[in-house]
């Protein structure tokens, strides 16, 4: 059983056409994807205080820390070997190897820099209970489901690119915390990220052929989505406004 966002197949509707389908994924970036949140706006416009860009590093590091868990779950959904050593990248660009470091590290450098503790970040204790809800349905959304749709949750990064280009150039220049070399991350996202969605992009066309599947490809896209604005929903609230942090949350300390 999972969650459905999308119209619910109609029996006698005809399929999309491969460019159909792709301009079908693309309104749904155009509606959903987080960029359009307020809290985007105000990180990206340095509008935040550096305790709330902490709070963001915080919780978004228990995305990042879910992604090659996320990743694993999409192979065990893979029957395919060939597709199988093509995802492994995705779980190695987070989780490194040999020299390099990997994705999660390079996050950790971000919030190392911010001033938290290390021990503290990995723990995830002081993330949102939402952050981690909504992360964990994410790995779950993926485990449960067939791989083309497990596949299909993650074109939004699609839209990531555009996004990340945004966040290196609006944190440094409004930002003094923040410096070049901690932007790595997302300097080396700007080249991952498009290498792995031109590769899930071309598989779902490929392979989306019915109503059901179309549907079942749409859904997860809008799913993700709100994977997504549900973690800045919950960062808003906690500490934007209304400032509700939850009990046991991460509390900004200023100065
Ligand atoms: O900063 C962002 O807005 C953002 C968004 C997304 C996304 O759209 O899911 C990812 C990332 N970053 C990212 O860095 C990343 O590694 C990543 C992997 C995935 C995925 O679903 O497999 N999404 C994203």
């Amino acid at each position: 059983m999972t969650f459905q966002f999308v119209r619910p197949p109609v029996a006698d509707a005809a399929p999309m056409s491969p460019s159909e389908l792709e301009a079908a994924l693309h309104a749904i970036g155009a509606e959903r994807y987080h960029n359009l949140h307020p809290f985007h706006k105000l990180l990206h416009g340095g509008k935040l205080s550096k305790p709330q860009v902490q709070a963001w590093a915080l919780n978004r590091y228990c995305y990042q820390a879910a992604i090659p868990r996320k990743d694993h779950a999409v192979m065990a959904r893979l029957e395919d070997r060939e597709l199988r050593r093509i995802w492994l990248q995705r779980v190695l660009d987070h989780d490194g190897r040999d020299a390099d470091q990997g994705g999660i590290e390079r996050w950790l450098i971000l919030t190392d820099h911010l001033g938290l503790d290390r021990e503290y970040v990995i723990s995830q204790q002081g993330a949102l209970p939402a952050t981690r809800f909504a992360v964990e349905a994410y790995v779950r959304f993926v485990w449960d489901n067939p791989g083309l749709v497990a596949i299909s949750s993650c074109l939004t990064e699609l839209f990531a690119p555009k996004i990340h280009a945004e966040r290196i150039s609006g944190m440094l220049e409004h930002y003094d915390f923040v410096e070049d070399r901690v932007m790595a991350y997302f300097r080396k996202r700007l080249d991952q990220a498009p290498r792995d969605v031109d590769f899930a992009l071309r598989y779902v066309l490929d392979n989306a052929k019915t109503v059901e599947q179309q549907n079942a490809v749409l859904n997860a896209l809008t799913f993700k989505c709100n994977v997504l604005w549900a973690q800045l929903d919950a960062l808003y609230a906690a500490y934007v406004a209304p400032g509700m942090i939850p009990p046991g949350a991460f509390v900004p300390q200023e100065g």
